[in-house]
């Protein structure tokens, strides 16, 4: 065997031609080429060789993609502050205004923290980092960086990043802190506000049949993951609540969000210039999420209502706007990701365009009505924790014969604690409202009979 072994001055002889070879080649280099680009040979071999030989691999997580938030950036954020432990020697700790603050404050990664997590036998060495950027108007951008051995490099790929994803969804599911985001159009970012409204189904003034089927739609639509995959459809459901203004319809949307744990963004029509312009906006919310536009009746000056004489102009500019709107809705529904849910809000629904609320923009009309007997008695233990009263039977004669809102009804019921004057002043108010509808209905009916006449 050791016969078949180069001799040592063969070894010697040939390690000497390359080295002659190899300062040849550098010599000819030098002369014939320019500095920079002999300077850009020598870094690309360099790079090969090392990116060949070298048993290391890199990942890294920026905090943007494609134009919009990176979601895996977002969901290292939630994950990371809950892993950092001994192996760090700094966290970035803080509060925000909706904190409490005898709680511990919330943890956060402090930029150029390393910390170590350690998933499936891996030990694997995380750092922040940000690059700060040369026009005032860029952001900083940041970046969680990782090096992990080579072969190492398909298991974090598989599993590790869908197990941070899971886990952050977890998180943020057991939470108990959820989020209304309005876009900011200056900085071109959702800004998050805490969102503590105490809304729920509980606690809504709608008939209870109502209540069951909105929570049992929900319900179904989240456990249907795998059926929208099937019939090839967006894991999305649109709601399209209408009603006069006071009957609950915002209520209702943080009921939602409440019962589904879930984050609002509030979009605003006016605040989005184009196409692109709204599929960044949608590309840098999270899934899992409602998006919510309110009062989209006000959007468009576009009336159906046929009877009403409007010039060719008008009819015209109404038109172009309804397009924009429905590019608008359709464009939702093309880039805002997966498992959402769509709201839109208005007081008039026969202002919208038909072409707006077939299925598939709007999958669930829900019309939020006046207060009925059986809504005031929900608003009466909410807002004054009885169940009833001798009172009630008076109540709910007047409370069918007109319209009064929720809203209404709940302001009466706020006058005092003592539930015998609330009740008393909701009286006197329903009275005084059926009396001045009763005068408005004589008034009118004057002015038609006056009108006749002359
Ligand atoms: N159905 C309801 N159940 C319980 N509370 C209600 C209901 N409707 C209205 N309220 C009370 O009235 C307030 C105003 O209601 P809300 O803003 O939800 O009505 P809205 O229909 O969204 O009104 P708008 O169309 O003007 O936006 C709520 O904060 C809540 O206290």
């Amino acid at each position: 065997m050791l016969k078949e072994l180069p001799s040592l001055s063969t070894i010697l002889s040939a390690y000497a031609s390359f080295s002659a070879m190899a300062m040849l080649i550098r010599t000819i280099l030098n002369e014939m080429l320019p500095e920079r680009m002999t300077n850009y040979i020598f870094s690309m071999i360099y790079d090969f060789t090392s990116a060949y030989f070298s048993s290391d691999f890199t990942f890294i997580i920026e905090d943007r993609w494609h134009a919009g938030d990176n979601q895996l950036f977002r969901a290292a954020e939630i994950y990371f502050p809950t892993i950092i432990g001994p192996s760090s020697d700094s966290l970035l700790v803080g509060f925000d205004k909706s904190s409490d603050p005898t709680a511990p404050p919330k943890p956060s990664i402090p930029v150029d923290c390393r910390f170590k997590d350690d998933f499936d036998g891996m030990r694997l060495e995380w750092t922040l980092s940000s690059i700060e950027p040369k026009k005032y108007y860029v952001p900083t951008k940041r970046f969680f960086s990782m090096t992990c051995n080579k072969r190492d490099r398909e298991r974090v790929e598989q599993r590790y990043f869908p197990y941070i994803n899971k886990t952050a969804q977890e998180i943020l599911n057991k939470s108990d802190s959820l989020s209304i985001y309005t876009y900011d159009k200056k900085c071109s970012m959702w800004e998050p506000t805490a969102f503590k409204h105490p809304s729920t189904f509980e606690t809504l003034a709608m008939e209870p049949q109502l209540k069951e089927f909105i929570m049992k739609d929900l319900d179904s639509f989240m456990e249907r993951e795998e059926f929208f995959e099937n019939v090839g459809r967006a894991w999305k459901r649109g709601y399209l609540f209408y009603g006069p203004p006071g009957t609950g319809k915002s209520s209702l949307v943080a009921a939602i969000a409440n019962y589904m744990r879930s984050n609002v963004y509030d979009l605003q029509f006016q605040g989005v210039r184009n196409d692109y312009d709204l599929s960044r906006i949608l590309t840098s919310t999270t899934n899992r999420s409602i998006l919510l536009i309110e009062d989209i009746d006000c959007i468009t000056t576009a009336s159906h209502d046929r009877t009403k004489v409007i010039e060719k102009c008008e009819v015209e500019e109404d038109e172009d706007e309804n397009k924009r709107l429905l590019n608008f809705i359709d464009g939702l529904w093309l880039s805002c990701g997966n498992e959402r849910i769509i709201i839109i809000t208005t007081n008039q629904k026969v202002k919208l365009d038909p072409a707006l609320l077939r299925p598939g923009r709007m999958d669930v009309h829900i019309y939020m009505g006046y207060c009925s007997p059986a809504g005031f008695r929900k608003l009466a233990a909410s807002y004054l924790g009885i169940k009833d009263d001798k009172l009630f039977g008076c109540i709910d004669d007047v409370i069918k014969s007109i319209e009064a809102t929720p809203a209404e009804v709940a302001q009466q019921l706020m006058i005092s604690d003592e539930p015998k004057v609330a009740l008393q002043g909701l009286i006197e108010f329903l009275n005084s409202k059926k009396k001045g509808i009763e005068e408005a209905a004589v008034e009118e009916k004057k002015t038609k009979f006056n009108a006749f006449w002359v």
